[in-house]
Protein backbone atom coordinates (compact mmCIF):
# COMPACT_ATOMS: atom_id res chain seq x y z
CA UNK A 1 0.00 0.00 0.00
CA UNK A 2 1.38 3.59 -1.01
CA UNK A 3 2.73 4.84 2.13
CA UNK A 4 3.11 8.50 2.96
CA UNK A 5 5.82 10.13 5.66
CA UNK A 6 3.90 13.52 7.50
CA UNK A 7 6.06 15.75 9.34
CA UNK A 8 4.09 16.47 12.46
CA UNK A 9 4.21 20.32 13.40
CA UNK A 10 3.71 23.72 11.34
CA UNK A 11 3.48 21.87 8.10
CA UNK A 12 0.69 18.82 8.70
CA UNK A 13 -2.13 20.72 8.64
CA UNK A 14 -1.72 22.09 4.77
CA UNK A 15 -0.04 18.28 3.70
CA UNK A 16 -3.14 16.85 4.89
CA UNK A 17 -5.36 19.77 3.23
CA UNK A 18 -3.78 18.47 -0.10
CA UNK A 19 -4.08 15.20 0.45
CA UNK A 20 -7.53 15.73 1.09
CA UNK A 21 -7.81 17.93 -2.18
CA UNK A 22 -6.71 14.39 -4.02
CA UNK A 23 -8.83 12.19 -1.99
CA UNK A 24 -7.00 10.59 0.95
CA UNK A 25 -8.39 11.49 4.55
CA UNK A 26 -5.45 11.44 7.17
CA UNK A 27 -7.37 14.29 8.99
CA UNK A 28 -7.27 12.34 11.87
CA UNK A 29 -3.41 13.23 13.05
CA UNK A 30 -5.31 17.27 13.15
CA UNK A 31 -7.01 15.63 16.51
CA UNK A 32 -5.08 16.61 19.41
CA UNK A 33 -6.43 13.75 21.53
CA UNK A 34 -5.29 10.85 18.77
CA UNK A 35 -2.46 8.96 20.02
CA UNK A 36 -2.16 6.57 17.04
CA UNK A 37 1.13 7.35 14.59
CA UNK A 38 0.13 4.85 11.87
CA UNK A 39 -3.38 5.14 9.89
CA UNK A 40 -5.13 3.71 6.82
CA UNK A 41 -6.89 6.34 4.45
CA UNK A 42 -10.87 5.36 4.97
CA UNK A 43 -11.03 4.05 1.47
CA UNK A 44 -7.57 1.93 2.25
CA UNK A 45 -5.59 2.90 -0.35
CA UNK A 46 -2.95 4.83 1.16
CA UNK A 47 -1.06 4.72 4.88
CA UNK A 48 0.64 7.66 6.62
CA UNK A 49 3.49 7.57 8.96
CA UNK A 50 3.29 10.48 11.46
CA UNK A 51 6.81 11.22 12.10
CA UNK A 52 9.37 14.31 13.40
CA UNK A 53 9.94 16.97 10.18
CA UNK A 54 13.82 16.16 10.39
CA UNK A 55 12.90 12.27 10.45
CA UNK A 56 10.58 11.91 6.70
CA UNK A 57 13.63 12.07 4.99
CA UNK A 58 14.92 9.20 6.32
CA UNK A 59 11.48 7.00 6.36
CA UNK A 60 11.20 7.68 2.64
CA UNK A 61 14.99 7.01 1.85
CA UNK A 62 14.84 3.76 3.50
CA UNK A 63 11.79 2.71 2.03
CA UNK A 64 9.15 2.78 4.61
CA UNK A 65 7.58 5.37 3.35
CA UNK A 66 7.12 5.54 -0.95
CA UNK A 67 6.44 9.63 -0.41
CA UNK A 68 6.98 12.19 2.17
CA UNK A 69 6.29 16.10 2.67
CA UNK A 70 9.24 18.07 3.88
CA UNK A 71 10.62 21.40 4.03
CA UNK A 72 12.91 22.29 1.59
CA UNK A 73 15.68 24.06 4.36
CA UNK A 74 15.81 20.12 5.82
CA UNK A 75 16.50 18.69 2.56
CA UNK A 76 19.81 21.48 2.21
CA UNK A 77 20.53 20.36 5.74
CA UNK A 78 20.08 16.45 5.60
CA UNK A 79 21.14 15.70 2.04
CA UNK A 80 19.15 12.48 2.05
CA UNK A 81 19.23 10.35 -0.65
CA UNK A 82 15.30 10.91 -1.90
CA UNK A 83 13.86 12.14 -4.98
CA UNK A 84 12.60 15.68 -4.96
CA UNK A 85 9.58 16.12 -6.81
CA UNK A 86 6.95 18.80 -6.55
CA UNK A 87 7.66 22.00 -4.80
CA UNK A 88 4.51 22.26 -3.03
CA UNK A 89 4.25 26.29 -2.19
CA UNK A 90 3.00 26.01 1.70
CA UNK A 91 5.53 26.23 4.50
CA UNK A 92 7.44 29.45 3.09
CA UNK A 93 10.33 30.78 5.16
CA UNK A 94 14.16 31.48 4.87
CA UNK A 95 17.62 30.37 6.39
CA UNK A 96 19.16 33.71 7.54
CA UNK A 97 22.10 34.71 9.72
CA UNK A 98 20.64 37.60 12.16
CA UNK A 99 22.43 39.20 14.94
CA UNK A 100 21.49 41.63 18.06
CA UNK A 101 20.11 44.90 16.17
CA UNK A 102 22.53 46.02 19.06
CA UNK A 103 25.56 44.73 17.52
CA UNK A 104 27.76 46.33 15.02
CA UNK A 105 27.63 43.33 12.72
CA UNK A 106 25.59 43.90 9.03
CA UNK A 107 27.02 41.48 7.25
CA UNK A 108 28.38 38.00 7.47
CA UNK A 109 31.62 39.18 7.09
CA UNK A 110 31.40 41.48 9.55
CA UNK A 111 31.44 38.56 12.86
CA UNK A 112 34.85 38.05 14.56
CA UNK A 113 36.94 35.58 12.95
CA UNK A 114 36.37 32.30 15.50
CA UNK A 115 32.91 34.07 16.93
CA UNK A 116 30.14 31.63 17.86
CA UNK A 117 27.08 31.18 15.31
CA UNK A 118 24.40 28.97 17.14
CA UNK A 119 21.99 26.73 14.74
CA UNK A 120 20.26 23.98 14.31
CA UNK A 121 21.26 24.28 10.45
CA UNK A 122 24.84 23.01 11.12
CA UNK A 123 25.86 22.10 7.77
CA UNK A 124 24.07 24.75 6.07
CA UNK A 125 25.82 27.25 8.05
CA UNK A 126 29.51 25.49 7.80
CA UNK A 127 28.62 25.79 4.03
CA UNK A 128 27.69 29.87 4.19
CA UNK A 129 30.77 30.74 6.57
CA UNK A 130 33.02 28.37 4.13
CA UNK A 131 32.00 29.88 1.42
CA UNK A 132 32.83 33.34 2.95
CA UNK A 133 36.40 31.59 3.69
CA UNK A 134 35.47 33.40 7.29
CA UNK A 135 36.08 30.71 9.96
CA UNK A 136 33.31 30.54 13.10
CA UNK A 137 32.40 27.79 15.43
CA UNK A 138 29.11 26.57 14.55
CA UNK A 139 27.54 25.75 18.01
CA UNK A 140 24.73 22.89 17.49
CA UNK A 141 21.03 23.51 19.21
CA UNK A 142 17.95 21.92 18.89
CA UNK A 143 15.62 24.62 19.20
CA UNK A 144 15.21 28.13 20.31
CA UNK A 145 17.88 29.51 18.55
CA UNK A 146 17.69 33.21 19.16
CA UNK A 147 18.67 33.01 22.47
CA UNK A 148 22.31 32.36 21.35
CA UNK A 149 23.05 36.22 20.67
CA UNK A 150 20.59 37.14 23.29
CA UNK A 151 22.20 35.28 26.41
CA UNK A 152 25.87 36.50 24.73
CA UNK A 153 26.41 32.34 24.06
CA UNK A 154 26.84 33.52 20.21
CA UNK A 155 27.11 36.33 18.11
CA UNK A 156 25.16 35.07 15.63
CA UNK A 157 22.40 32.90 14.74
CA UNK A 158 21.63 30.61 11.40
CA UNK A 159 17.66 30.42 11.47
CA UNK A 160 14.49 30.21 9.37
CA UNK A 161 12.39 33.32 9.24
CA UNK A 162 8.89 33.60 7.81
CA UNK A 163 6.92 36.63 9.58
CA UNK A 164 10.11 38.06 11.33
CA UNK A 165 8.47 38.60 14.43
CA UNK A 166 10.65 36.26 16.36
CA UNK A 167 13.93 37.85 15.50
CA UNK A 168 11.90 41.75 16.07
CA UNK A 169 10.10 40.15 19.12
CA UNK A 170 13.69 38.85 20.89
CA UNK A 171 15.86 42.01 19.25
CA UNK A 172 17.48 40.55 16.60
CA UNK A 173 18.08 41.84 13.03
CA UNK A 174 18.67 39.68 9.54
CA UNK A 175 21.56 40.37 7.96
CA UNK A 176 22.09 37.75 4.77
CA UNK A 177 19.53 35.32 3.62
CA UNK A 178 21.06 31.79 3.11
CA UNK A 179 18.15 30.43 0.75
CA UNK A 180 14.51 30.22 0.48
CA UNK A 181 12.15 27.41 1.51
CA UNK A 182 9.16 25.89 1.11
CA UNK A 183 7.36 22.36 1.21
CA UNK A 184 8.89 19.24 -0.79
CA UNK A 185 6.80 16.26 -2.04
CA UNK A 186 9.71 13.69 -2.10
CA UNK A 187 9.98 9.95 -2.82
CA UNK A 188 12.20 6.96 -2.30
CA UNK A 189 14.51 7.05 -5.77
CA UNK A 190 13.93 3.23 -6.30
CA UNK A 191 10.06 2.89 -5.56
CA UNK A 192 9.63 6.25 -8.11
CA UNK A 193 11.56 4.62 -10.64
CA UNK A 194 9.47 1.64 -10.15
CA UNK A 195 6.13 3.17 -9.64
CA UNK A 196 5.43 0.64 -6.68
CA UNK A 197 1.95 0.74 -5.69
CA UNK A 198 1.57 3.83 -9.15
CA UNK A 199 2.96 6.35 -7.16
CA UNK A 200 3.47 8.13 -10.21
CA UNK A 201 -0.33 8.34 -10.34
CA UNK A 202 -0.46 10.15 -6.66
CA UNK A 203 2.59 12.37 -7.52
CA UNK A 204 0.72 13.59 -10.85
CA UNK A 205 -2.62 14.69 -8.87
CA UNK A 206 -0.25 16.17 -6.09
CA UNK A 207 1.26 18.46 -9.07
CA UNK A 208 -1.91 19.29 -11.11
CA UNK A 209 -3.82 20.41 -7.68
CA UNK A 210 -0.35 22.17 -6.64
CA UNK A 211 -0.75 23.85 -10.15
CA UNK A 212 -3.94 24.55 -10.25
CA UNK A 213 -4.38 25.92 -6.74
CA UNK A 214 -1.23 28.50 -8.36
CA UNK A 215 -3.87 29.33 -10.57
CA UNK A 216 -6.93 30.92 -8.29
N1 LIG B 1 7.84 30.13 11.16
C1 LIG B 1 7.65 29.36 10.10
N2 LIG B 1 6.75 29.68 9.16
C2 LIG B 1 6.57 28.90 8.08
N3 LIG B 1 7.23 27.74 7.86
C3 LIG B 1 8.11 27.38 8.78
C4 LIG B 1 8.37 28.15 9.94
N4 LIG B 1 9.28 27.52 10.67
C5 LIG B 1 9.56 26.39 9.99
N5 LIG B 1 8.88 26.32 8.84
C6 LIG B 1 8.90 25.23 7.83
O1 LIG B 1 8.18 24.16 8.40
C7 LIG B 1 9.05 23.04 8.61
C8 LIG B 1 8.65 22.36 9.90
O2 LIG B 1 8.91 23.21 10.98
P1 LIG B 1 8.51 22.76 12.43
O3 LIG B 1 8.83 23.92 13.33
O4 LIG B 1 7.13 22.19 12.44
O5 LIG B 1 9.46 21.52 12.70
P2 LIG B 1 10.74 21.41 13.61
O6 LIG B 1 10.33 21.60 15.02
O7 LIG B 1 11.79 22.29 13.04
O8 LIG B 1 11.17 19.90 13.32
P3 LIG B 1 11.78 18.79 14.26
O9 LIG B 1 10.60 18.20 14.96
O10 LIG B 1 12.42 17.80 13.36
O11 LIG B 1 12.74 19.48 15.18
C9 LIG B 1 10.46 23.61 8.57
O12 LIG B 1 11.41 22.65 8.15
C10 LIG B 1 10.30 24.72 7.55
O13 LIG B 1 10.36 24.20 6.24
O1 LIG C 1 9.74 34.59 11.53
P1 LIG C 1 8.71 33.90 12.35
O2 LIG C 1 7.37 33.83 11.69
O3 LIG C 1 8.61 34.46 13.75
O4 LIG C 1 9.16 32.37 12.49
C1 LIG C 1 10.47 32.01 12.84
C2 LIG C 1 10.51 31.03 13.97
O5 LIG C 1 9.88 29.80 13.53
C3 LIG C 1 10.79 28.74 13.78
O6 LIG C 1 10.71 28.29 15.09
P2 LIG C 1 9.79 27.12 15.58
O7 LIG C 1 8.44 27.66 15.89
O8 LIG C 1 9.87 25.97 14.64
O9 LIG C 1 10.48 26.73 16.96
P3 LIG C 1 12.00 26.33 17.31
O10 LIG C 1 12.64 27.60 17.81
O11 LIG C 1 11.84 25.32 18.37
O12 LIG C 1 12.68 25.80 16.08
C4 LIG C 1 12.17 29.39 13.63
O13 LIG C 1 13.17 28.61 14.25
C5 LIG C 1 11.96 30.73 14.28
O14 LIG C 1 12.18 30.67 15.67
Amino acid sequence: MLTFALAKGGLLKDSIKLLQSIGLDFSAFLDPGFRQLQITDPTGTAKALLVRNGDVSVYVQYGQAHLGIVGYDVLREQRPNVAQLVDLKYGGCRLSVAVKESSPYRSSLDLPMHGRVASKFVNCARDHFDSLDLPVDIVPLYGSVELGPITGMSEAIVDLVATGNTLRENGLIEIETLFYSTSRLIANPLSYRLNTDQIADYVAKIRDQVNATALV
